[in-house]
């Protein structure tokens, strides 16, 4: 599903270049829950951004379901993130002055269906992650588990073919953090293809792989 071929990356600073990237061979497969793990600087979020379609190489090319991600024009990219990919973060990022329900829709603006097809889609999205009970809430009605897991409902609300997540616990207790990942770990078992970063050992037995980076590349190579 996921194809990098000897992706670099090097960020201009005021001493030269940063290599944040050294040339990383990755493949995801479909319906694979992958971690990335590595120190703080070896280079998680770049790899993950990078395979998210949000920042561009240095060299190297991404591929996903067969498309050069890469070689699309820049509303051509916008539109493959917006067909393909969720993304979740640290920050939950959530409107303050939207419901949950209103926050999860908000993906889908954009997409011609009704307002009623809209909510339905954003109601079975916080189904999913077991905040039913919660649409008519504002966030700041919300405990920091429950904010995530609306951020996780706006991330599949369009049934994305690969979530990204971004340290999607790091705001979180290690009692909330187990639940949140418990949910990925459901989400997984559906089918969803998952790629997270994370420092926390522990979130890394929910994946079915870890692959570690260390100073831009591949401590194990992958196979
Ligand atoms: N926009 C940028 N400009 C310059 N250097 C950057 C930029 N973003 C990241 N870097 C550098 O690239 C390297 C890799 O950073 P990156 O954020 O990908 O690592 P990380 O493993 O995700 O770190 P952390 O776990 O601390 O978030 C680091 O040396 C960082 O300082």
């Amino acid at each position: 599903m996921i194809t990098t071929s000897n992706v670099t990356k090097n960020y201009p600073s005021g001493a030269g270049n940063v290599a944040a990237l050294k040339g990383v061979d990755l493949t995801v497969e479909t319906g694979e829950f992958v971690c990335i793990m590595g120190q703080s600087g070896s280079g998680k979020s770049t790899l993950l951004t990078i395979l998210g379609g949000m920042c561009h190489p240095s060299a190297g090319s991404v591929e996903v379901d067969g498309a050069a991600i890469y070689s699309l024009n820049d509303d051509g990219l916008a539109d493959f993130r917006a067909g393909h990919f969720g993304f979740v973060f640290q920050s939950f990022h959530l409107v303050p002055y939207l419901t949950a329900l209103e926050n999860v829709m908000l993906p889908l603006a954009p997409l011609k269906m009704s307002a009623l097809e809209k909510q339905q889609l954003a109601s079975d999205a916080l189904t999913r992650v077991g905040l039913a009970d919660c649409a008519g809430r504002l966030p700041s009605r919300l405990s920091g588990g429950e904010q995530e897991r609306v951020a996780i409902a706006r991330a599949v609300v369009n049934r994305p073919a690969i979530l990204f997540a971004d340290e999607p616990t790091g705001n979180l207790d290690s009692a909330t953090s187990d639940q949140v990942m418990g949910l990925f770990a459901e989400l997984h078992q559906a089918g969803q293809t998952i790629v997270m970063v994370t420092h926390n050992p522990d979130n890394g037995r929910y994946a079915q792989r870890t692959i570690r980076l260390k100073d831009g590349l591949l401590d194990t190579p992958d196979s």
